[in-house]
């Protein structure tokens, strides 16, 4: 594999549901990630963008195309991926700290190590919860935790296997601004430190600008890669920088291509149910 392969291959992918004359999700999408990017993908409702997660991921086959990740041909559930949900899913009779450990159960070679190194796996897992300012709620129940707080465990939860790929499905979407907004400070800070690859899938275009290196933006329906945005700003980017007038002008770029792709959507939908 030569060294400058992307670390994620994603060529020429269709994604039908339900057989041949079921939802076209997804038809020609092409996206490369280098290592340690952080990558936004955005377009319009239901244009595919969580189908296009759970291919990477692994979570479904693609009808066409082929998707690479790490050098290897997807074709099961990715160990090296850790994933984040709108809701963060957590299992109601474990604790905070037992929920965050859970992937250490499923995912080898930590399932292998878990029971004779359990000290210090658990050592590992209240660092985390330390450093998205957890410290203190490890015993707890997750419906002791507000939303936000159960967001940040949950982001500890997917990072506790050092993924080298996190996928981000809307994670904060279910949150109130102030708390999105002290999270997008959390993830950056824990990317700025570990770097993963990050692919997140949102609908907040400011989130988007904030986070990412780069925003990928959607198609309507059938989705593929349509435009690409990258962003200039250095890091860590402050929340301040969100009013910047280069920082809005982004944004309202990116919203425009969006309804552009929405407007887009009615001639498209002719070919759906019949496309190759
Ligand atoms: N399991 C499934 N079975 C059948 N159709 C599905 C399934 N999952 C998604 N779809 C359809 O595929 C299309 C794309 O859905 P997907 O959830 O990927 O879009 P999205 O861009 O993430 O949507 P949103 O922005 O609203 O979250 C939609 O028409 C949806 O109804």
């Amino acid at each position: 594999m030569s060294s400058t392969r992307p670390f994620a291959e994603i060529r020429d992918v269709a994604m039908r549901y339900g057989g041949v004359e079921g939802t076209l999700a997804l038809r020609g999408t092409t996206m490369m990630v280098e290592k340690g990017e952080f990558i936004a993908v955005v377009g319009p409702s239901g244009c595919g963008k969580s189908t296009l997660m759970r291919l990477v991921t692994g979570l479904w086959p693609a009808t066409e195309g082929s998707v690479i990740v790490a050098g290897r041909e997807v074709d099961r559930p990715l160990s090296i991926a850790g994933m984040g949900f709108q809701n963060p899913t957590m299992l109601p009779w474990r604790t905070i700290l037992q929920n965050v450990m859970l992937p250490l159960e499923v995912v080898e070679p930590h399932r292998r190590r878990l029971r004779a190194e359990r000290a210090a796996y658990e050592a590992k897992a209240r660092a985390l919860l330390a450093s998205v300012g957890l410290a203190g709620f490890e015993k707890r129940y997750p419906w002791q935790l507000s939303g936000g707080m159960q967001q940040r465990a949950s982001l500890c939860r997917a990072l506790i296997h050092d993924p080298q790929l996190l996928m981000l499905d809307e994670p904060f979407g279910a949150l109130d601004i102030f708390t999105r907004e002290d999270l997008w400070s959390v993830l950056q800070d824990v990317w700025i430190e570990r770097r993963p690859t990050v692919i997140l899938v949102t609908h907040d275009l400011r989130e988007a600008v904030y986070l990412a290196d780069r925003v990928l933006v959607m198609s309507s329906r059938p989705g593929r890669i349509i435009a690409e945005q990258v962003v200039p700003f250095g890091r860590p980017r402050r929340l301040e920088d969100t009013y910047a007038p280069a920082f809005t002008d982004l944004v309202h770029t990116l919203r425009n291509q969006i309804d552009e792709a929405r407007k887009a959507a009615p001639a498209d939908a002719e070919n759906l149910t019949h496309a190759a």
